[in-house]
């Protein structure tokens, strides 16, 4: 896959029967969940990203045939299909939203396969329903990137290039992500049908998604609460999972909520460098209302958008039990993982302050969030002037908190696998925006081998080759600062 951007490498080229393996999936069951649209072809179309552990659980290869069928030249027996939703943006309920630049091409298997950037559809609301080739590096990136870190997110199986001209604040190229999710559903779907007063396809579709979803759920006697809990359980794990690795999502509309609990559409996302618990990564969010800290309130927000969809099939009781479910899933996964990060054996709810603390003295010291947890894993736990020390040298906080967490580990010596099984919880290696940036400035000028390195990289976040050292770094000051906004 290495190689420069000057179209398909011929060997790659291995024609298939185009048609082999695919359904048409969830459109051809529900034809009311949205339209039937045909692509508009991309320009002169290229691999630039390919995610070869993903390709092989989907059986395809990368042919020719399939570029074209990603890029809108070809077509599967049945045509494209955008689905309709709505959803509380920023606050606010828009009626009417869908998928103005992607299409479900079908299935393979269990898997959706969605093409986002695609062209115009009946949801574009007068955008060009296109991606520019930026957000769909960064969508190819940090699908794979949070997927190898242990955390549920939509997949992408590529990313491809053109020649198409797409007009932001400048003049750019077309792009196309391919996502892969089981289901694309989100809770906009679900407010779609509830506000617009159809009731037999709201149920239905909740219906569906059991079926076909939650298969274990259809026989509970109450099926559509016990998928309530669970959706409000994986949302809970999910955002849980955002909070300990430094994840901002930036955009957490109703409608980029997956019903599979997955992180979904990703626009100006960003992990923390240093810890700065109120960090806002999108450039249009005034108000800080997707910052950081705000993650774990506004899932619950957004469950709550999606229970009141309920209200026909459930009462009042019965929907507040399932979204009391949230605050403890949340917390429990929060302390699995900042357990397993320090070492902490049986995390209860009293090692928060712990937690917390420590947090603090990281942002105070202005240290690597990342960086410093990893390093911290690697530090003897029984000594007293550790190079993190060094780190925080002249606060005599740190000092009283690593006192604190010796008592907290029960002194003593460590397993002999001690540092090893920090590693296995602290990433050395994440997206980090300009390692993005970098990647994304040679793509556009024609070279996809550093995208294809530092994707390569990030299938191995806790488990770095020593040829992806040079990605365990420290953000440089010029990128610490960056917001990105929604232009993509
Ligand atoms: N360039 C565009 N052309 C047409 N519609 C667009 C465009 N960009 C965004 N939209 C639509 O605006 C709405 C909100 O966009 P948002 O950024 O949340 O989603 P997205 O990134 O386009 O797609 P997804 O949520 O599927 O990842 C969606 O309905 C989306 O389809
Ligand atoms: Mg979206």
């Amino acid at each position: 896959m290495d190689g420069n951007v000057t179209g398909i490498n011929s060997e790659a080229a291995v024609t298939l029967p185009l048609a082999q393996g695919w359904q048409a999936g969830i459109g051809a069951r529900l034809p009311w969940l949205g339209s039937e649209v045909a692509a508009q072809p991309l320009a002169n179309p290229r691999w630039l990203g390919w995610s070869d552990d993903l390709a092989e659980t989907l059986s395809l290869n990368r042919s020719l045939d399939l570029l074209a069928l990603f890029a809108g030249q070809q077509s599967l027996p049945w045509p494209g299909f955008a689905q309709v939703y709505s959803g509380h943006q920023f606050g606010g309920y828009t009626p009417r939203l869908g998928d103005g630049r992607g299409l479900h091409l079908g299935q393979r298997g269990e898997y959706e396969l969605f093409a986002k950037g695609s062209g115009p559809t009946p949801y574009s609301r007068g955008g060009d329903g296109r991606a520019v080739l930026r957000s769909a590096v960064r969508e190819f990136l940090i699908s794979e990137a949070l997927h190898h870190l242990g955390v549920a997110t939509t997949r992408a199986l590529a990313v491809i290039g053109s020649d198409t001209p797409v007009w932001r604040e400048e003049q750019e190229t077309g792009a196309i992500t391919v996502r892969v999710s089981c289901s694309h559903l989100r809770f906009g779907h679900f407010e779609y049908f509830f506000y617009t007063r159809q009731q037999d396809q709201l149920e239905a579709l909740i219906r569906d998604s059991i079926d076909t979803l939650f298969p274990q759920l259809a026989a509970e006697p109450e099926p559509i609460l016990a998928w309530l809990v669970d959706v409000v359980q994986r949302t809970a794990e999910t955002v849980a999972d955002w909070q300990a690795f430094g994840f901002c999502h930036g955009v957490l509309n109703t409608d980029n909520m997956s019903i599979l609990g997955e992180t979904f559409d990703f626009g100006p996302f960003a992990f923390l460098n240093q810890f700065d618990s109120g960090h806002i990564c999108n450039h249009s969010d005034h108000t800080g209302r997707y910052a950081f800290d705000q993650q774990p309130g506004i899932g619950l927000w957004n469950l709550n958008k999606l229970a009141l969809t309920l209200t026909p099939f459930l009462s009042e009781t019965q929907l507040r039990d399932a979204l009391a479910e949230y605050e403890p899933a949340l917390v429990a996964r929060y302390l699995a993982r900042m357990g397993a990060r320090l070492g902490l054996e049986d995390p209860t709810e009293e090692d928060l302050a712990l937690i917390t603390e420590l947090l603090n003295l990281m942002g105070r010291s202005g240290v690597d969030y990342h960086l410093t947890l990893r390093q911290l894993g690697q530090c003897d736990p029984s000594g007293q002037d550790t190079p993190l020390h060094r780190q925080f040298q002249g606060q005599s906080d740190f000092d009283a908190w690593w006192l604190r967490y010796q008592q907290r580990l029960g002194g003593g010596t460590v397993a002999s696998d001690w540092g090893q099984q920090r590693n296995r919880a602290n990433p050395a290696i994440l997206l980090r925006t300009h390692l993005a940036q970098q990647a994304i400035a040679a793509a556009e000028q024609g070279n996809n081998r550093p995208l294809m390195r530092l994707h390569r990289a990030l299938t191995r976040p806790y488990d770095p080759r020593p040829q992806d050292h040079p990605f365990i770094e420290e953000a440089p000051s010029w990128s610490r600062s960056l917001t990105l906004s929604c232009s993509s």
